[in-house]
């Protein structure tokens, strides 16, 4: 109903033009790129004075002297801040205090944030980026095998809730991203695990041979042999890359779009939060890959070939074969499937009443399903009810 006496008046309307941003970035991935992050940076920043140098207490002490010094090199003041090691730190106090550290360093509007870390510190320092002064700019040096493949790449950025992951976040796209391979070698297996969770994903959604690939070159991927991790690297980045090109901003239709880089996450979420985070992001990965797999079979979307095993038997050695875990149903007992209910209807895939669930038709072939939380729960119960 109009407000009274606003029936007759006309609006003013003005028309404020957008230009589109500029929404497209290099991704520079070799060994030994690390020692020329300054000479990068400047490169792509020439009025840059400052730089915020952010990493967690694990990385800092390995690689921050490194970047510091060829930023350095390059006259820019450099101010480091070390975040606690893990996922507790993508959190407000966290976010805040490194916005104010910000400030008191005096960094302006031309200058930059690095983020030097895995997904944590990327995400982070991603979202403080993308706050202070309304926005700086951000280059990312992702330095696990997941923010390599995936965390780096596409703008995502984010602190945690109580109530569910990623919750509290934005797209901020970095002015560059570089993958020195060679950083790898201190990595260990359980993290470099979680990273080839999230290659597998990017073979199951969009190609078969990156699958097969992925699960063949996990030996020299665990022995860190960086040509053999440069190129896989390389492939799982670009099929990340021609994804998110396409839907920069998670928008596009349903079943098209970056909403596909969701696979196995609608679970992986719930069971990152139910387990304290005991459970790491990639491992929950794993699980939730196995689930999708599982649900698309019991969905009847799944076809397999005559001669072919199903869809989740063929995860599940994917999985083992690249030592992630595959103990589904180990996390989904009976008093955790009502919990798993529940942080179900924050998943940021909802819709009102159903959530945009990926599964897949085959490998190489998803497919979004529109189900309530009730349902996938039901649909993931072993053994299957009747
Ligand atoms: N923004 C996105 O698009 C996106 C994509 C995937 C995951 N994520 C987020 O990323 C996070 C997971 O990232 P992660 O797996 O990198 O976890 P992480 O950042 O906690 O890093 C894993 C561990 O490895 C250590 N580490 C990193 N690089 C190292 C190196 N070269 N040598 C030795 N130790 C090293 C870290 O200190 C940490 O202890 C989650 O919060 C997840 O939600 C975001
Ligand atoms: O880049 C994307 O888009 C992804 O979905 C990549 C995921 O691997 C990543 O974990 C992402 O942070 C999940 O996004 P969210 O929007 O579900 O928090
Ligand atoms: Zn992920």
């Amino acid at each position: 109903m109009a407000q009274p006496g606003t029936e007759k008046r006309k609006p003013i309307a003005l028309h404020v033009a957008v230009p589109t941003e500029d929404e497209s970035y290099p991704v520079l991935i070799g060994k030994g790129l690390l020692a020329r992050l300054g000479y990068e940076l400047r490169r792509s920043h020439p009025n840059a004075r400052r730089v915020a140098l952010v990493s967690d207490e694990n990385v800092m002490p390995l690689y921050g002297g490194l970047a510091r010094g060829s930023l350095e090199a390059e006259e820019l003041e450099v101010h480091c801040f070390t975040i606690p090691a893990g996922e507790s730190s993508k959190c407000l106090e966290q976010l805040v205090g490194l916005i104010e550290g910000m400030v008191a360093a005096r960094l302006g509007r031309r200058d930059v944030v690095v983020a030097l870390g895995g997904g944590v510190v990327g995400d982070l320092a991603g979202l403080a980026a993308a706050l202070f002064m309304r926005g700086i700019d951000l280059m990312q040096c992702p330095t696990s095998l997941l923010a390599q493949v995936d965390a780096s790449v596409g703008g995502k950025v984010a602190i945690d809730l109580p109530s569910g992951k990623n919750l509290f976040g934005t797209f901020h796209f970095p002015t560059v991203v570089l993958i020195d391979p060679a950083v790898i070698k201190t990595l260990p297996d359980r993290e470099l695990a979680c990273g080839l969770a999230e290659m597998l994903k990017h073979g199951a959604l969009f190609s078969p041979e990156h699958f097969h690939q992925v699960v063949d070159a996990a030996a020299d991927m665990y022995a860190h042999k960086p040509e053999v991790l440069a190129r896989k690297i390389a492939a799982s980045v670009g099929l990340k890359a021609a994804c998110v090109s396409r839907d920069p901003r998670e928008q596009g239709e349903a079943g098209k779009g970056r909403v596909a880089l969701n696979l196995g996450h609608t679970i992986a979420h719930a069971l990152e939060l139910m387990s304290d985070f005991e459970l790491k992001h990639g491992e929950a990965v794993a699980l939730g890959l196995i689930a999708a797999a599982r649900l698309s079979e019991r969905k009847k979307l799944a076809k397999t070939e005559e001669g072919e095993v199903g869809l989740e038997e063929q995860m599940r050695a994917a999985l083992a074969a690249l030592r992630l875990p595959t103990n589904l149903d180990a996390w989904l007992t009976e008093a955790r499937l009502e919990r798993l209910e529940a942080n179900l209807k924050n998943d940021k895939k909802r819709g009102f009443a159903s959530i945009s669930y990926i599964g897949l038709s085959r490998i190489g072939d998803p497919a979004v399903l529109s189900l309530s939380a009730q349902e996938i729960v039901a649909l993931l119960r072993n053994p299957k009810p009747d």
